[in-house]
């Protein structure tokens, strides 16, 4: 019988593999890693972090080191895509290898593993997103649906669209979970996915606001809760996994948007405090197309230029989700030469891509001039990548871009918007200030808002919503 090979000329095989092959190979693919802010030993950059502004500190690391930048804390490399350019390449073309998430820890904590939002890509990211999409579709985000839920907004909005449960006092659990879900998107500061509070157990509050015993006693109203039910009721059987992939996709509806929309409509007051001359010409346009006997329609969109310019700014002066949701990069691959390893988390810095100059002269300025065409105008393109990337696009963008315009236009129409006063009868000018966590809100401002003329005050109030 032959002896064993000996451990240490097993050994002696091992390192020289090492040294030779892998060696080499880590040593060339780390040397191809995109720039970043030098790395600690060991810790990497993870002194550097940013506590707040993330996207801002990022975005200015970007231009000191490039549009495509590496980061690392211990176990973790972190890339960032601060052009919109690096993020179509990878996120958009490269979809199949970038759609994964990150694991966000409270998920797990709170056993709240079927939110579409966090779901790693694969089979059952597929279902939920096809049954968000089959709901949200384009067809169904039509306005009929949801203009009755104007007096809420985006609360209103989401709620009715998700399970079909009507605001109708300030005490509404709905708007409590809103408060909520915002404290812990918004002002947990630093960068999501990295921050204790990773995101908020919704769906399970929502599953106890019961849509099946309303449909059961027949008093449900149309929604993304009862159409599942119904269809669930033609299939053969459904499992407690069935019940759950409803849970989690309604949860994340509502996660998704009704913090993200509520964002939108705070960004869109503040600016109008701020720039009366914008609001103005907006009122001006209204007025003059769709004169003052009626407020807006949908159908009014393509003949509304200027408000269209204002909606657009909006987005793009105050992004509501400004670092994106992080990305999960799931093979090894070059990008212009360099490396980028398998499991990094990757951000689209959409703030960095709004402040982007080669395309925004003037970026942090509020200018929905900016998009007109010239002379009137300076003929800049609309930021187009407000929903995200590739495969994990927002699957509420139609709903959102729907409510969220007609909520503008019909405040334009209907109503002045300025600063408060204070008691002594001084004008409060607010900061404009925002917090930045996974999404973005203005810090609390204060304004005045009234209807424009009493004829509106009557339109409004005559609105089923009112
Ligand atoms: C102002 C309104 C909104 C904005 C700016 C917004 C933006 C975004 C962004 C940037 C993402 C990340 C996409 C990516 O990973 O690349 C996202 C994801 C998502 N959004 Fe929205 N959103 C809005 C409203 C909504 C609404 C109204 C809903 C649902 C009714 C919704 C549902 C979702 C869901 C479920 C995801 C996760 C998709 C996935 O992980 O596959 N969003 N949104």
């Amino acid at each position: 019988m032959s002896s064993p090979i000996p451990i240490w000329l097993l050994f002696v095989l091992w390192a020289s593999c090492f040294y030779f092959v892998a060696l080499p190979r880590r040593r060339r693919a780390f040397r191809r890693l995109p720039p970043g802010p030098p790395r600690e030993l060991f810790i990497g950059n993870l002194r550097q972090m940013p506590k707040e502004k993330t996207p801002l500190v990022f975005h200015e690391w970007a231009r000191k080191y490039g549009d495509v930048l590496y980061l690392e804390l211990p176990g973790q490399s972190i890339v960032v895509l601060d052009s919109l350019q690096a993020a179509e390449d990878l996120l958009d073309k490269r979809s199949v290898i970038y759609s994964d998430r990150p694991k966000f820890r409270l998920f797990e904590l709170f056993g709240w593993t079927s939110s579409l939002t966090g779901l790693p890509y694969g089979k059952k990211l597929a279902k939920h997103r096809q049954m968000h999409q089959s709901y949200l579709s384009r067809q169904n985000s039509e306005p009929a649906g949801y203009e009755t839920c104007l007096n809420r907004f985006a609360t209103g909005i989401i709620t009715q669209i998700v399970s079909g449960h009507k605001i109708e006092s300030e005490d509404d659990p709905y708007l409590r979970i809103s408060k909520m879900a915002l404290e812990s998107l918004v002002r947990a500061e630093g960068t999501p996915g990295g921050t204790t509070i990773d995101f908020f157990p919704v769906s399970a509050i929502l599953s106890t606001l019961s849509v099946k015993d309303k449909r059961h006693s027949g008093d449900a109203t149309p929604s993304f809760i009862l159409s599942q039910l119904d269809e669930m009721e033609t299939w053969d059987s459904v499992t407690e996994q069935d019940e759950e992939d409803l849970k989690g996709t309604a949860g994340s509806m509502f996660a998704a948007g009704e913090s993200t929309t509520w964002s939108a409509l705070s960004v869109f007051v503040l600016a109008m405090v701020l720039h009366p001359e914008c609001q103005l010409k907006a009122q001006e346009e209204l007025d003059r197309v769709i004169g003052s006997a009626r407020l807006p329609e949908f159908a009014d969109r393509e003949s509304l230029p200027y408000v269209e310019c204002v909606y657009q700014e909006v987005f793009r002066w105050a992004p509501g989700v400004p670092l994106g949701v992080p990305h999960r990069c799931m093979e090894d691959n070059i990008y212009r030469g360099m490396m980028i390893p398998a499991g990094s988390i990757v951000y689209a810095n959409i703030k960095g891509m709004c402040l982007d100059e080669n395309t925004y002269s003037t970026p942090t300025a509020f200018s929905p001039e900016r998009y007109l065409p010239k002379p009137n105008g300076r003929g800049e393109p609309y930021f187009p990548a407000k929903f995200g990337f590739g495969r994990r696009i927002c699957t509420g963008q139609y709903l959102a871009d729907n409510s969220i315009w007609i909520a503008f236009a019909t405040l334009l129409a209907a109503c002045t918007i300025t600063n408060a006063v204070d008691a002594d009868g001084n004008v409060i000018v607010p900061d404009g200030s925002m917090s930045y966590g996974l999404m973005s809100h203005p810090n609390e401002y204060q304004c005045a808002v009234k209807p424009r003329t009493a004829q509106i005050e009557r339109m409004l109030m005559d609105r089923d919503a009112f």
